[in-house]
């Protein structure tokens, strides 16, 4: 078990690093070994896109990053794929609105497992904590040149909303999100923040990660 309860989702969505081999501009073995050593929290492996590695070469890599999270304590977090989550053992999954439902999954993974919710709206963010959600990624905060699908750019105003409803679960902000603007997400009211590029691309990944652990930290 990696998690004891709400308190500690909470701590450990600080700095939420997110990343597949597509991301990287060197070796994603590296950038996750640098990222830790800056402070990250959390890890989600997301192998996604055009680039992406499948099958075996997929699974390898997983297996990679996953030993580096075990051996300094970050929980290791699957993107999309619950069978490859069930297979490694990961600590938990995210999920977005097209993906298997929250519920089902919450079935098949028990109770001890880390389940993140993507949710647009408050009907959402009150879905997924019906559905058995440990947390809910919000987004996107800010434009983001990462993923061309999103809903559109919310800015404060759903985190804000969810808020303002009393609706109790941890959040974390996604999408654009640098250094500069990290502590603002924090004052909007989630409790950390996920990033892709502002780590993977970053030309030094572990100060980059250091200057987002101390965003947030000042945000609080
Ligand atoms: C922490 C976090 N929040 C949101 C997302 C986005 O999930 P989803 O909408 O399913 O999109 P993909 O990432 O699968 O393209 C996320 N991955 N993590
Ligand atoms: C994977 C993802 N989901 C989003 C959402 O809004 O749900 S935004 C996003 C991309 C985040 O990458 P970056 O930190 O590079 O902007
Ligand atoms: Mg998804």
């Amino acid at each position: 078990m990696v998690y004891a309860g709400e308190k500690e989702v909470r701590e450990l969505l600080g700095v939420y690093f997110i990343m597949g081999s597509a991301n990287c501009l060197k070796n994603p073995i590296e950038v996750l070994e640098d990222a830790i050593k800056g402070g990250i929290t959390l890890f989600q492996f997301r192998e996604k896109g055009a680039e992406a590695l499948h099958g075996d070469e997929k699974k390898e890599l997983a297996k990679s990053l996953q030993d580096i999270c075990r051996k300094h304590h970050i929980p290791f977090i699957v993107n999309d794929d619950i069978e490859l989550a069930i297979e490694l053992d990961a600590d938990g999954v995210h999920i977005g609105q097209d993906d298997e439902s929250a519920s089902k999954v919450r079935r098949r993974l028990g109770s001890n497992k880390l389940i993140g919710v993507s949710a647009h709206n408050v009907a959402q963010a009150k879905q997924a904590i019906i559905d058995g959600a440990d947390y809910i990624g919000v987004g996107p905060i800010y434009p983001t040149v990462t993923k061309l699908d999103t809903e559109p750019v919310q800015g404060s105003t759903v985190i804000q909303s969810i808020l303002r409803e009393n609706i109790h679960i941890p959040i974390v902000g996604i999408g654009g999100i640098t250094e500069k603007n990290a502590g603002d997400v924090i004052r909007f009211g989630a409790d950390g923040v996920s990033v892709i590029t502002a780590i993977s691309h970053a030309p030094f990944p572990e100060k980059a990660a250091k200057k987002l652990a101390s965003a947030v930290k000042i945000g609080h």
